[in-house]
């Protein structure tokens, strides 16, 4: 099941966001969404989710336009997960995970098949067996975060959209989130797209890294041709030394204090290494 963006522009009030964006997203892959704050990262997921429309051009699900597609035939098959998606309403963690299978249920709210083995695997894989009947309110952030990943597992779409998962998650848990989506990217060809500030996580977990500028796609790629210094000064204004993992075959980035005063324009040398890729 493939998504694209084509021809996709956005603006809000005053600013445009994202500008003549044309991107394909293959199954089976895992594509980091990088970019500084502001420069439209939770926007390129909402409209590849059709929570927004563009202003032009379409998001495409195996070429049918998303905001065609019914929202409960959509959510079989695309899972969200939003900063701040779930609400600290009343409900029990458990209650809250069940709630991922409203896709596959009938009118009265039943299903062919019990979900009930389906639900305790997730509460498991999530280290939430023993939480199960807690309340939303009475969780940490980071409860909160796996209570949110375990309730699109039930969901068992294709393809699952991350905005910034990791936040609130302390660093044990950001790798055990990332672990577990890619062990269920692999076993089941999910497509991946997810929004990561973090780039050494995005390095580590992404096969492809597609970094936003200006309203535009600045660089795709494998994270050895994306994260390079020159990039990197480009869309933070910092200055980055990039080295690489000790144990596994991934750049990682190494900042400096400071940040670089820029006129905005890309160097001559940047304009030569983008054309490259
Ligand atoms: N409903 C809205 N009305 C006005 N401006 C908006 C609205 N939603 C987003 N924006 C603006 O659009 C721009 C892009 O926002 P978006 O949330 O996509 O950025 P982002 O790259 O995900 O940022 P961050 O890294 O801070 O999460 C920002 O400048 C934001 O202020």
């Amino acid at each position: 099941m493939e998504l694209s963006l084509c021809n996709i522009s956005y603006s809000v009030p005053g600013k445009r966001i994202l500008q003549n964006i044309n991107e394909s997203f293959k199954p089976g892959r895992f594509y980091g969404i990088i970019g500084p704050n502001g420069v439209g990262k939770s926007t390129l997921l909402k409209l590849l989710s059709g929570i927004e429309k563009p202003e032009q051009g379409e998001a495409r699900l195996d070429g049918r336009d998303i905001s065609a597609i019914p929202r409960k035939e959509l959510a079989r098959d695309v899972a969200v997960l939003q900063q701040g998606g779930l609400a600290p309403v009343g409900f029990t963690v458990k209650e809250i995970v069940r709630m991922g299978r409203f896709p596959y249920q009938s009118w009265l709210g039943g299903e062919s098949v019990d979900p009930e083995p389906l639900i305790n695997e997730a509460l498991e894989s999530m280290g939430l067996t023993g939480l199960q009947h807690r309340r939303l309110h009475q969780l940490s952030g980071g409860e909160r975060q796996r209570v949110a990943l375990a309730k699109l597992m039930v969901q068992q779409p294709r393809i699952l959209l991350l905005d910034e998962p990791t936040t609130y998650l302390d660093i044990g848990y950001q790798l055990q989130l990332l672990d577990n989506v890619r062990a269920w990217q692999k076993s089941e060809g999910l497509l991946v797209i997810a929004v990561l500030h973090d780039l050494n996580l995005a390095a580590m977990y992404a096969d492809e890294l597609i970094a936003l500028h200006e309203g535009k796609v600045l660089a795709r790629g494998v994270p050895d041709a994306v994260l390079q210094p020159d990039l990197i000064e480009t869309m933070y204004e910092t200055r980055a030394t990039i080295i690489r993992h000790p144990e596994l075959d991934v750049p990682q980035v190494m900042l400096a204090p400071g940040v670089i005063k820029s006129n905005g324009l890309l160097s001559r040398s940047l304009e030569a290494h983008v054309r490259r890729l």
